[in-house]
């Protein structure tokens, strides 16, 4: 059968056929409604340690791009904030519309946003990323959603990587690339136990969505030809998931 995408036969409320899990207790995407979160006092703050020498290399996995990290060391890890121990940075990828009057999965109050960043990391407690994606405290993710202003130096060097991996499959190298200098001033969170936000759907995600968002400007949502390709899948689902990928 075809895989699971963002098509009209394939989208987002058909996962649950393959993957039964698409309607457990802690899925994710969600609604955020600021007014309603809880302030916690025994959260820490968010500690975030990247060494841009891991950076390793940059995929066109079909659904998105990811950049992949060397995750043999703790040299790139995510401490304090929810989590407790330590976890190690494997990828970071985006989330994207065909128009930037959406994109994101997560939304605030109801709003998306044009697109949203995901840096994943996996719990050392467990022996690999494929063992901890399986449990239930085995994923922490951080989310931070892009607005549209300003172009952002900090994306360039990743939006130029695309062109050279405008096909599914298709990986180029990707090295020395602090992924820290993506993130905005500010390292406010909100944060739930969910999922990841595509199949397999594993509940295995401690989420941390920032609140500050960072920039991206049109220009560079659309000058790249990968971001093409794989819109060229969003925007044949675009007239068919106009309600954004957000399962509630
Ligand atoms: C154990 O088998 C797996 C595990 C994870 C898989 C995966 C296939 C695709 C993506 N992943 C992912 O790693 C993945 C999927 C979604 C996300 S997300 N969008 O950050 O929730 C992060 C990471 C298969
Ligand atoms: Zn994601």
């Amino acid at each position: 059968s075809h895989g699971w995408g963002y098509g009209p036969g394939n989208g987002p409320d058909t996962w649950g056929e393959d993957f039964p899990i698409a309607n457990g207790p802690r899925q994710s995407p969600i609604n955020i409604v600021p007014k309603d979160a809880k302030y916690d006092s025994t959260l820490k703050p968010l500690k975030i340690k990247y060494d841009p020498s891991n950076a390793k290399g940059i995929l066109n996995n079909g659904h998105s791009f990811q950049v992949d990290y060397v995750d043999d060391s703790d040299s790139s890890t995510l401490t304090g904030g929810p989590i407790s121990g330590t976890y190690r940075l494997k990828q970071f990828h985006f989330h994207w519309g065909a128009s930037d009057d959406r994109g994101s999965e997560h939304t605030i109050n109801g709003i998306k946003f044009p697109c949203e960043l995901h840096l994943v990391h996996w719990n050392t407690k467990y022996p690999s990323f494929g063992d901890a994606a399986s449990q239930p405290d085995g994923l922490a993710v951080v989310g931070v959603f892009l607005k549209i202003g300003a172009a952002n130096p900090r994306l360039q060097k990743v939006l130029d990587a695309l062109d050279a991996i405008n096909t599914k499959g298709k990986q180029t190298t990707f090295s020395n690339f602090d992924s820290k200098t993506l993130l905005p001033g500010s390292l406010d969170y909100w944060t739930y136990d969910g999922s990841l936000t595509t199949p397999p759907l594993l509940e295995s995600v401690t989420w941390i969505v920032l609140r500050e968002p960072i920039s991206v400007s049109p220009a560079q949502m659309a000058n790249s030809a990968a971001f093409s390709s794989l819109e060229m899948e969003m925007l044949r689902a675009a007239w068919w998931t106009t309600t954004g990928p957000v399962r509630l």
